[in-house]
Order: structure tokens, then sequence, then C-alpha cells
């Protein structure tokens, strides 16, 4: 059952839309580096994934379907029958979802960070567990452990910190049936039925969804592009925000 995700909208109304979805613990904030880069040319959509930021809490577990319907009913309230999508990690399998089981509402997909089978299905209900039992304090410094790169960390212990605190921050009930769609999610089967083209990009220091997730992704798409982007961890969006600006502009631009 879907749910109405808090969202923004930025840059020109008649450009085309362009739907950015954040990792597992964060809220829409994390795009703040793409948005001057992208609101030139697009029209740009960011949402809170349910559960996070400003969205509604309903009781977990939630599922990849739950995700990617949330998306298309925040397409339908805003009347956009079309639009490119931009995943992270969480939002990347939304992405992934979406452009199987929705191909007819998704243009150009760019999948970042992110994979279509993450661990195991007991490792993601301890961590549900967890988050249940303690808050999402609990997992936020090994989580943004994984998200920049140890140069970046040391040169940027502040930022890393507010990171830190947005994860903690995040609902334990939204954080932990996030977890439970992630565990149970195999999206493999789903990729070779992608046919919209799909940009993939990898962090070559990503220690969640490393390299060899992304070329997997790239090989199961028959229409796709990969790239991966050297000093940057699970967060490349951040710490390597020019070059992937880049590559979205270009991609999203064709
Ligand atoms: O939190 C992590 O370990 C990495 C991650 C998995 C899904 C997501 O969005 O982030």
């Amino acid at each position: 059952m879907s749910v109405d995700v808090h969202y923004t909208v930025d840059g020109p109304e008649d450009a085309p839309v362009v739907v950015l979805s954040g990792s597992l613990g964060s809220n829409l904030g994390m795009w703040d580096p793409q948005m001057a880069g992208l609101t030139g040319d697009f029209r740009v959509v960011r949402y809170d994934i349910r559960g996070h930021g400003g969205s509604p809490v309903p009781p977990g577990p939630y599922s990849m379907a739950d995700l990617g319907s949330d998306v298309v009913r925040l397409m339908d309230r805003l009347k956009v029958r079309r639009a490119h999508f931009a995943g992270l990690s969480l939002g990347g399998m939304t992405g992934m979802w979406l452009g199987a089981h929705a191909p007819e509402r998704i243009d150009r997909l760019a999948l970042l960070c992110t994979s279509p089978l993450l661990g195991t299905p007991e490792a993601w209900a301890e961590r549900a567990g967890l988050v249940r039992a303690e808050g999402p304090a609990a997992v936020a410094p090994g989580v943004v452990g994984r998200w920049f790169t140890p140069a970046y960390a040391e040169r940027e212990p502040d930022t890393v910190a507010l990171f830190a605190e947005m994860i903690a921050d995040t609902p334990a009930e939204g954080y932990a049936g996030c977890c439970d769609a992630i565990g149970r999610m195999d999206l493999r089967p789903d990729l070779p039925a992608i046919t919209a083209p799909t940009l993939v990009v990898g962090g070559f220091d990503d220690p969640s969804t490393p390299p060899d997730q992304a070329e997997l992704i790239a090989a199961s798409i028959p229409d796709s592009r990969l790239e991966i982007v050297p000093d940057a961890a699970h967060l490349a969006s951040w710490e390597q925000a020019t070059v992937v600006n880049e590559l979205l502009i270009e991609h999203f631009g064709k």
C-alpha cells in the first residue's frame, strides 16, 4: 500500500522531470550538491523515503514494491507521466524496481552505489532488530564510516558528524522497515527486463556496495553504461559531486 511521501520541487516548470531517491537513513538534503547543477536544465523532485525525514512512518516491514509504488503515487500527485530517475543505494534499488515494474513511467535511469541483492536476510534482520530496540543512533557511526573515504572523513569531520546525526534522527520504525525490505529483496531477475537507458555508477572505494555490484548491474541491464568513480565511498554523489553531476547531466540530457 503506497503512502504520500514528503517532497520538494525545484527548477523550471516546463523542464524534463528528474526524481531523486536517497539512501537508507538519509533525508532529501543528501542531494544538496546536485541541486545547482541539475536545476538549470531539469525540474528536480526530491523526496523522503517512507519512514524517513518528513514522510509518514507506516509500520514495517516494507517491500521494494511499497517503496516503488510510493514513487508512482508521487508522480501521479504531481501529474508527471514520465520522469528520469536517479537513486543511490536504497534509492537505486527503488529505481531498479521501477525500471522493471513501472517502465512506462521511467525515461532514463541512473543507479548509483547500489546492489540488486545486498548482504544476508539474517544480517538485515539483525540490523532491523537493533534499530527497533535502540534507535538508528546505534548503527550511525558504522554506517557513516562506509559512506565516506577515510581521507574525506579526516578532512571534513563536521560533515561526517552531520550525516551521523541525520541517520540517528531517522524514525526507528522507518529505518528498520527499510532494512526489512532490503533483507527480502532480490532484484537480479528484474534487471534484464529494464528497458530504460541506464547509467550505473559505482564508488571505487565503496565498502557497502562495491564496484563489482555496479558491474553486475551494468552487465544485466541491456542498454546500460558503467562508470566507476575514483576517491569515492558509498556516498559518491556527495564526496565526488562534480563528477557525478556531470555524469547525471550528460545522461539525462541525451
Ligand atoms: O547502510 C548501509 O550499510 C549501506 C546501505 C544499504 C542500503 C542503503 O541505502 O545504504
